[in-house]
């Protein structure tokens, strides 16, 4: 059975609940669920296929505990990984910086030689600006508990699905 990771940084458990509504849907997956606080480095780069889950905090800012983690993982060689990549924000209280983290994250695996997949249509969205769009497409699924927590479970459906293809 592939192991996949999902590894999350959460300050007010959105991003976690997300990871663990992830994780119900990759059956048939040997799932590893695991606190990016906690997490060490070699425990992260001992997967192949993994997601990374993060919020955005502040104006823009990575959540903290992924901001800890960050030196380690652009020490990371990346190449022959899988990584697709999930966000948390709010897009009315934060439009112009909606999931900008994920953005930040997507930068550093792809530059550390990671393949990046699950990318997501910006239609059905409702913001302005975000770091996260990478040419015309999220370079992950965004999720926003704070407005529109009932599309969530719709959202993470379809696009683990997808992703199943991509983790074969
Ligand atoms: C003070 C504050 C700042 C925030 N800044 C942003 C932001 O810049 N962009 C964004 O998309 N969401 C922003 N958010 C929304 C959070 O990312 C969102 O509530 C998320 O679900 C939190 O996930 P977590 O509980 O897993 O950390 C902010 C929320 C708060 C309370």
């Amino acid at each position: 059975m592939d192991k996949i990771a999902i590894f999350y940084g959460s300050s007010t458990g959105n991003t976690k609940t997300a990871a663990n509504a992830i994780a119900k849907q990759l059956n048939g997956y040997d799932v590893y669920i695991g606190d990016i606080a906690n997490a060490e480095p070699s425990h992260v780069s001992g997967f192949n296929l993994l997601i990374f889950g993060v919020s955005t905090w502040g104006y823009g800012d990575i959540q903290d505990d992924w901001e800890i983690f960050l030196p380690n993982l652009e020490k990371m060689d990346l190449t022959g990984k899988t990584i697709a990549l999930f966000g948390l924000g709010d897009a009315e209280a934060y439009p112009d910086t909606f999931v900008d983290a994920m953005g930040d994250l997507y930068e550093t695996v792809v530059k550390n030689g990671a393949r990046v997949v699950g990318q997501v249509p910006v239609d059905g969205y409702n913001f302005s600006e975000s770091r996260a769009v990478i040419d015309g497409r999220f370079a992950g699924l965004p999720l926003d508990e704070d407005n529109e927590s009932d599309m969530s479970s719709t959202r993470i459906e379809n696009w683990v699905s997808d992703l199943k293809s991509c983790f074969n």
